[in-house]
Protein backbone atom coordinates (compact mmCIF):
# COMPACT_ATOMS: atom_id res chain seq x y z
CA UNK A 1 0.00 0.00 0.00
CA UNK A 2 1.16 3.43 -0.84
CA UNK A 3 1.47 5.77 1.84
CA UNK A 4 -0.50 8.74 2.34
CA UNK A 5 0.62 12.14 1.80
CA UNK A 6 1.04 14.08 4.62
CA UNK A 7 0.00 17.85 4.99
CA UNK A 8 0.26 20.00 7.71
CA UNK A 9 -1.83 23.55 8.32
CA UNK A 10 0.16 26.59 9.15
CA UNK A 11 -2.46 29.09 10.97
CA UNK A 12 -4.52 25.72 11.36
CA UNK A 13 -6.73 27.34 14.30
CA UNK A 14 -7.61 30.77 12.16
CA UNK A 15 -10.71 30.79 9.85
CA UNK A 16 -9.08 29.58 6.59
CA UNK A 17 -7.12 26.97 8.32
CA UNK A 18 -10.32 25.29 9.85
CA UNK A 19 -11.87 25.52 6.51
CA UNK A 20 -9.57 23.03 5.35
CA UNK A 21 -8.73 20.70 8.35
CA UNK A 22 -12.67 20.18 8.04
CA UNK A 23 -12.35 19.40 4.27
CA UNK A 24 -9.58 17.54 4.57
CA UNK A 25 -10.91 15.11 6.81
CA UNK A 26 -13.18 13.23 3.40
CA UNK A 27 -9.58 12.86 1.57
CA UNK A 28 -7.15 9.72 1.99
CA UNK A 29 -3.97 12.23 3.86
CA UNK A 30 -2.45 12.38 6.68
CA UNK A 31 -3.18 15.08 8.84
CA UNK A 32 -0.02 16.44 11.11
CA UNK A 33 -0.84 19.02 13.64
CA UNK A 34 1.06 21.47 16.38
CA UNK A 35 -0.73 22.24 19.24
CA UNK A 36 -3.08 24.92 19.45
CA UNK A 37 -0.73 26.35 22.40
CA UNK A 38 2.10 26.37 20.43
CA UNK A 39 0.60 27.92 16.89
CA UNK A 40 2.87 30.50 17.09
CA UNK A 41 6.33 28.44 17.70
CA UNK A 42 8.19 28.76 14.42
CA UNK A 43 10.48 26.06 15.87
CA UNK A 44 7.70 23.48 16.26
CA UNK A 45 6.32 24.44 13.15
CA UNK A 46 9.45 24.37 11.06
CA UNK A 47 10.30 20.60 12.92
CA UNK A 48 6.71 19.96 11.71
CA UNK A 49 7.33 21.28 7.96
CA UNK A 50 10.70 19.20 7.26
CA UNK A 51 8.48 16.27 8.29
CA UNK A 52 5.30 16.49 5.88
CA UNK A 53 4.69 16.59 1.80
CA UNK A 54 2.91 19.87 1.53
CA UNK A 55 2.85 23.20 4.15
CA UNK A 56 -0.86 24.62 3.68
CA UNK A 57 0.35 28.31 4.85
CA UNK A 58 -2.85 30.07 6.48
CA UNK A 59 -1.30 33.33 7.56
CA UNK A 60 -0.90 36.93 7.58
CA UNK A 61 1.19 37.90 4.80
CA UNK A 62 4.09 38.74 6.88
CA UNK A 63 4.16 35.09 8.87
CA UNK A 64 3.90 33.76 5.33
CA UNK A 65 7.13 35.43 4.02
CA UNK A 66 8.80 34.46 7.15
CA UNK A 67 7.88 30.66 6.67
CA UNK A 68 8.28 30.66 3.63
CA UNK A 69 11.80 32.13 4.03
CA UNK A 70 12.74 29.56 6.39
CA UNK A 71 11.53 26.62 4.43
CA UNK A 72 13.67 27.82 1.72
CA UNK A 73 17.03 27.44 3.87
CA UNK A 74 15.89 24.06 4.99
CA UNK A 75 18.88 21.48 4.72
CA UNK A 76 16.69 18.75 4.67
CA UNK A 77 13.58 17.98 2.46
CA UNK A 78 11.51 20.87 2.05
CA UNK A 79 7.86 20.48 2.22
CA UNK A 80 6.07 22.14 -1.27
CA UNK A 81 3.80 25.06 -0.52
CA UNK A 82 0.47 26.10 -0.86
CA UNK A 83 0.40 29.52 0.96
CA UNK A 84 -3.21 31.10 1.24
CA UNK A 85 -2.21 34.91 1.83
CA UNK A 86 -1.56 37.65 -0.79
CA UNK A 87 1.94 37.11 -0.51
CA UNK A 88 3.00 35.27 -3.52
CA UNK A 89 0.01 35.70 -5.59
CA UNK A 90 1.52 37.86 -8.42
CA UNK A 91 5.61 35.97 -7.68
CA UNK A 92 6.83 34.70 -11.24
CA UNK A 93 8.75 31.71 -9.28
CA UNK A 94 4.99 30.75 -7.99
CA UNK A 95 2.30 29.29 -9.66
CA UNK A 96 -1.49 30.58 -8.85
CA UNK A 97 -3.56 28.92 -7.85
CA UNK A 98 -6.37 29.00 -9.78
CA UNK A 99 -7.59 25.81 -11.90
CA UNK A 100 -9.97 27.93 -14.39
CA UNK A 101 -6.94 30.09 -15.25
CA UNK A 102 -6.49 28.40 -18.71
CA UNK A 103 -6.50 25.13 -20.32
CA UNK A 104 -3.27 24.11 -18.54
CA UNK A 105 -3.44 25.56 -14.98
CA UNK A 106 -4.21 22.34 -13.57
CA UNK A 107 -1.17 20.83 -15.07
CA UNK A 108 1.15 23.58 -13.95
CA UNK A 109 -0.71 23.43 -10.28
CA UNK A 110 0.03 19.50 -9.92
CA UNK A 111 3.65 19.65 -10.66
CA UNK A 112 4.17 22.60 -8.84
CA UNK A 113 6.58 22.94 -5.27
CA UNK A 114 5.23 26.37 -4.31
CA UNK A 115 1.07 27.52 -4.89
CA UNK A 116 -0.36 30.88 -4.26
CA UNK A 117 -4.18 30.55 -3.71
CA UNK A 118 -6.01 33.11 -5.21
CA UNK A 119 -7.83 35.82 -3.07
CA UNK A 120 -11.64 35.49 -2.90
CA UNK A 121 -12.74 38.76 -4.28
CA UNK A 122 -9.62 38.22 -6.99
CA UNK A 123 -11.32 34.85 -7.77
CA UNK A 124 -14.68 36.37 -9.17
CA UNK A 125 -13.21 39.18 -10.92
CA UNK A 126 -10.30 37.16 -12.48
CA UNK A 127 -13.39 34.12 -13.33
CA UNK A 128 -15.20 37.21 -15.09
CA UNK A 129 -12.61 39.43 -16.54
CA UNK A 130 -9.50 36.51 -17.49
CA UNK A 131 -11.79 35.12 -20.65
CA UNK A 132 -13.48 38.12 -21.69
CA UNK A 133 -10.53 39.95 -21.56
CA UNK A 134 -8.49 37.21 -23.49
CA UNK A 135 -11.59 37.59 -26.00
CA UNK A 136 -10.57 40.88 -26.81
CA UNK A 137 -14.45 42.06 -26.16
CA UNK A 138 -13.26 43.81 -22.91
CA UNK A 139 -10.34 46.33 -23.67
CA UNK A 140 -7.35 46.14 -21.89
CA UNK A 141 -7.98 50.05 -21.03
CA UNK A 142 -11.50 49.76 -20.27
CA UNK A 143 -12.20 52.30 -17.01
CA UNK A 144 -13.60 49.46 -15.04
CA UNK A 145 -15.41 49.68 -11.37
CA UNK A 146 -15.37 46.41 -9.54
CA UNK A 147 -18.03 46.01 -7.04
CA UNK A 148 -18.14 43.71 -4.33
CA UNK A 149 -19.45 42.47 -0.90
CA UNK A 150 -18.20 40.04 1.47
CA UNK A 151 -19.76 38.12 4.90
CA UNK A 152 -17.55 39.07 7.63
CA UNK A 153 -15.58 36.04 7.62
CA UNK A 154 -13.56 37.45 5.10
CA UNK A 155 -11.82 39.58 7.59
CA UNK A 156 -10.35 36.55 9.31
CA UNK A 157 -10.86 36.15 13.21
CA UNK A 158 -10.55 39.45 14.19
CA UNK A 159 -13.45 40.93 11.95
CA UNK A 160 -15.70 37.87 13.13
CA UNK A 161 -15.18 39.19 16.71
CA UNK A 162 -16.40 42.66 15.98
CA UNK A 163 -19.54 41.55 14.35
CA UNK A 164 -20.47 38.51 16.49
CA UNK A 165 -19.35 40.32 19.69
CA UNK A 166 -19.93 44.04 19.57
CA UNK A 167 -23.27 45.58 19.83
CA UNK A 168 -22.18 48.03 17.42
CA UNK A 169 -21.08 46.57 14.89
CA UNK A 170 -22.77 48.51 10.90
CA UNK A 171 -25.06 46.18 8.81
CA UNK A 172 -23.20 47.27 6.40
CA UNK A 173 -20.10 49.23 5.39
CA UNK A 174 -17.52 50.16 2.61
CA UNK A 175 -13.85 50.13 3.11
CA UNK A 176 -10.69 50.14 1.43
CA UNK A 177 -11.63 53.86 0.50
CA UNK A 178 -7.86 54.80 -0.27
CA UNK A 179 -8.52 52.79 -3.33
CA UNK A 180 -5.64 50.66 -2.61
CA UNK A 181 -7.00 47.04 -2.29
CA UNK A 182 -4.49 44.23 -1.46
CA UNK A 183 -6.31 42.47 -4.49
CA UNK A 184 -5.90 45.13 -7.31
CA UNK A 185 -1.99 43.69 -8.28
CA UNK A 186 -3.38 40.44 -8.47
CA UNK A 187 -6.34 41.23 -10.88
CA UNK A 188 -4.57 43.63 -12.93
CA UNK A 189 -1.91 40.89 -13.33
CA UNK A 190 -4.03 37.81 -14.31
CA UNK A 191 -6.16 39.82 -16.33
CA UNK A 192 -3.55 41.74 -17.96
CA UNK A 193 -5.09 45.41 -17.35
CA UNK A 194 -3.76 48.76 -18.42
CA UNK A 195 -5.82 50.47 -16.55
CA UNK A 196 -6.26 49.89 -12.92
CA UNK A 197 -9.85 49.05 -11.97
CA UNK A 198 -11.47 51.16 -9.38
CA UNK A 199 -12.42 48.85 -6.61
CA UNK A 200 -15.38 49.32 -3.83
CA UNK A 201 -15.09 46.50 -1.40
CA UNK A 202 -17.64 46.51 1.16
CA UNK A 203 -18.90 44.21 4.29
CA UNK A 204 -22.22 42.78 5.43
CA UNK A 205 -23.74 42.01 8.79
CA UNK A 206 -23.97 38.55 7.95
CA UNK A 207 -20.85 35.22 8.36
CA UNK A 208 -20.20 33.58 4.71
CA UNK A 209 -20.64 34.76 1.14
CA UNK A 210 -19.59 37.03 -1.36
CA UNK A 211 -20.76 38.83 -4.44
CA UNK A 212 -18.72 40.53 -7.22
CA UNK A 213 -19.85 42.64 -9.82
CA UNK A 214 -18.78 44.60 -12.90
CA UNK A 215 -21.10 47.04 -14.55
CA UNK A 216 -19.86 47.54 -18.12
CA UNK A 217 -21.19 50.08 -20.78
CA UNK A 218 -21.55 47.73 -24.17
CA UNK A 219 -20.60 50.52 -26.73
CA UNK A 220 -17.38 50.55 -24.93
CA UNK A 221 -16.62 46.29 -25.57
CA UNK A 222 -15.99 45.03 -28.76
CA UNK A 223 -18.75 42.66 -28.85
CA UNK A 224 -22.16 42.32 -27.69
CA UNK A 225 -24.25 41.00 -24.50
CA UNK A 226 -24.48 37.77 -26.75
CA UNK A 227 -20.90 37.47 -27.25
CA UNK A 228 -19.84 38.10 -23.44
CA UNK A 229 -22.14 35.17 -22.41
CA UNK A 230 -20.79 32.59 -25.16
CA UNK A 231 -17.49 33.73 -23.97
CA UNK A 232 -17.94 32.91 -20.47
CA UNK A 233 -19.90 29.72 -21.50
CA UNK A 234 -17.55 28.18 -23.44
CA UNK A 235 -14.70 28.89 -21.07
CA UNK A 236 -16.02 27.41 -18.10
CA UNK A 237 -17.67 24.21 -20.09
CA UNK A 238 -17.93 21.15 -18.22
CA UNK A 239 -16.19 22.89 -15.09
CA UNK A 240 -17.61 21.65 -11.71
CA UNK A 241 -16.58 24.46 -9.70
CA UNK A 242 -17.56 27.64 -11.83
CA UNK A 243 -20.62 27.47 -13.73
CA UNK A 244 -22.28 30.07 -15.85
CA UNK A 245 -25.71 30.51 -15.27
CA UNK A 246 -28.73 31.67 -17.37
CA UNK A 247 -31.38 31.88 -15.24
CA UNK A 248 -32.72 36.07 -16.47
CA UNK A 249 -32.18 36.43 -12.31
CA UNK A 250 -33.10 40.32 -11.14
CA UNK A 251 -31.87 39.81 -7.37
CA UNK A 252 -28.94 38.29 -6.33
CA UNK A 253 -28.85 37.45 -2.46
CA UNK A 254 -25.14 37.98 -0.85
CA UNK A 255 -25.39 34.21 0.89
CA UNK A 256 -26.83 32.31 -2.27
CA UNK A 257 -23.36 29.99 -2.37
CA UNK A 258 -22.58 30.39 1.30
CA UNK A 259 -21.64 26.89 2.44
CA UNK A 260 -19.94 25.80 -0.72
CA UNK A 261 -17.24 25.74 -2.92
CA UNK A 262 -18.97 26.65 -5.95
CA UNK A 263 -18.89 29.85 -8.15
CA UNK A 264 -21.63 30.82 -10.45
CA UNK A 265 -21.17 33.75 -12.81
CA UNK A 266 -24.24 35.57 -14.73
CA UNK A 267 -24.28 38.16 -16.91
CA UNK A 268 -27.18 40.38 -16.83
CA UNK A 269 -28.61 42.69 -19.10
CA UNK A 270 -31.22 45.39 -19.98
CA UNK A 271 -33.78 45.06 -22.85
CA UNK A 272 -31.64 47.56 -24.94
CA UNK A 273 -28.84 45.27 -24.89
CA UNK A 274 -26.37 48.48 -24.13
CA UNK A 275 -25.45 47.92 -20.45
CA UNK A 276 -24.45 45.08 -18.69
CA UNK A 277 -23.69 44.16 -15.04
CA UNK A 278 -21.17 41.02 -15.13
CA UNK A 279 -22.01 39.08 -11.49
CA UNK A 280 -19.68 36.02 -9.26
CA UNK A 281 -21.40 34.96 -6.43
CA UNK A 282 -19.00 32.70 -3.91
CA UNK A 283 -18.33 31.90 -0.21
CA UNK A 284 -15.56 33.37 0.28
CA UNK A 285 -14.22 30.92 2.53
CA UNK A 286 -15.17 28.28 -0.09
CA UNK A 287 -14.16 28.80 -3.57
CA UNK A 288 -12.87 32.31 -2.28
CA UNK A 289 -10.46 29.80 0.02
CA UNK A 290 -10.62 26.68 1.78
CA UNK A 291 -12.61 24.93 -1.26
CA UNK A 292 -10.00 26.64 -3.55
CA UNK A 293 -7.05 24.93 -1.43
CA UNK A 294 -9.06 21.85 -1.52
CA UNK A 295 -9.17 21.96 -5.20
CA UNK A 296 -5.17 22.62 -5.20
CA UNK A 297 -4.25 20.39 -2.75
CA UNK A 298 -6.57 17.14 -4.98
CA UNK A 299 -4.55 18.31 -8.31
CA UNK A 300 -0.84 18.15 -6.35
CA UNK A 301 -1.17 14.75 -5.11
CA UNK A 302 -3.36 13.90 -7.82
CA UNK A 303 -6.39 12.89 -5.94
N1 LIG B 1 -11.01 34.76 5.60
C1 LIG B 1 -11.11 34.71 4.28
O1 LIG B 1 -12.23 34.78 3.69
C2 LIG B 1 -9.89 34.54 3.45
C3 LIG B 1 -8.61 34.57 3.96
N2 LIG B 1 -7.52 34.38 3.14
C4 LIG B 1 -6.13 34.51 3.61
O2 LIG B 1 -5.81 33.44 4.49
C5 LIG B 1 -4.88 33.88 5.46
C6 LIG B 1 -5.47 33.58 6.82
O3 LIG B 1 -6.65 34.34 6.96
P1 LIG B 1 -7.79 33.98 8.00
O4 LIG B 1 -7.88 32.52 8.17
O5 LIG B 1 -8.99 34.74 7.57
O6 LIG B 1 -7.17 34.65 9.30
P2 LIG B 1 -7.41 34.29 10.86
O7 LIG B 1 -6.97 35.50 11.61
O8 LIG B 1 -8.78 33.80 11.07
O9 LIG B 1 -6.39 33.11 11.12
C7 LIG B 1 -4.99 33.28 11.04
C8 LIG B 1 -4.33 32.25 11.95
O10 LIG B 1 -2.92 32.42 11.83
C9 LIG B 1 -2.37 32.54 13.15
N3 LIG B 1 -1.19 33.42 13.11
C10 LIG B 1 -1.16 34.77 12.99
N4 LIG B 1 0.12 35.21 12.98
C11 LIG B 1 0.90 34.11 13.12
C12 LIG B 1 2.30 33.90 13.18
N5 LIG B 1 3.17 34.92 13.10
N6 LIG B 1 2.75 32.64 13.33
C13 LIG B 1 1.89 31.58 13.42
N7 LIG B 1 0.55 31.71 13.37
C14 LIG B 1 0.06 32.96 13.21
C15 LIG B 1 -3.48 33.15 13.98
O11 LIG B 1 -3.21 32.89 15.35
P3 LIG B 1 -4.16 33.42 16.53
O12 LIG B 1 -5.12 32.27 16.73
O13 LIG B 1 -3.26 33.62 17.67
O14 LIG B 1 -4.82 34.66 16.05
C16 LIG B 1 -4.71 32.45 13.43
O15 LIG B 1 -4.91 31.20 14.03
C17 LIG B 1 -4.66 35.38 5.24
O16 LIG B 1 -3.46 35.58 4.54
C18 LIG B 1 -5.86 35.79 4.38
O17 LIG B 1 -5.53 36.85 3.52
C19 LIG B 1 -7.70 34.06 1.83
C20 LIG B 1 -8.94 34.04 1.26
C21 LIG B 1 -10.14 34.37 2.01
C1 LIG C 1 -14.07 41.34 4.40
C2 LIG C 1 -12.56 41.44 4.35
O1 LIG C 1 -11.94 42.10 5.17
N1 LIG C 1 -11.95 40.81 3.36
C3 LIG C 1 -10.53 40.81 3.16
C4 LIG C 1 -10.18 39.96 1.98
C5 LIG C 1 -10.03 38.55 2.39
C6 LIG C 1 -8.61 38.23 2.79
O2 LIG C 1 -7.99 38.80 3.64
O3 LIG C 1 -8.00 37.26 2.22
P1 LIG C 1 -7.51 37.14 0.77
O4 LIG C 1 -6.71 38.33 0.40
O5 LIG C 1 -6.59 36.00 0.78
O6 LIG C 1 -8.71 36.92 -0.06
C7 LIG C 1 -9.98 42.18 2.84
O7 LIG C 1 -10.62 42.93 2.12
O8 LIG C 1 -8.82 42.45 3.21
Amino acid sequence: MTEMPKIFIDGEYGTTGLGIRQRLADLPIELCSVPIEHRHDIDKRLQMMAAVDLAVLCLPDEASREAVALVEMMESKRPRILDASTAFRTDPEWVYGFAELDPGQERKIAKADKVANPGCYSSGAIALLHPLVKAGIIPVDYPLTINAVSGYSGGGKKLIAVYEQEKNAPPFELYALDLNHKHLPEICHYCDLVQEPVFVPSVGNFAQGMIVSIPLHVNLLNGTVKQLKTCLKEHYFQRKNIVFVEDGLTRLPANQLAFTDRMELRVHSNNRNDQVILTASLDNLGKGASGAAIQNIKLMFGI
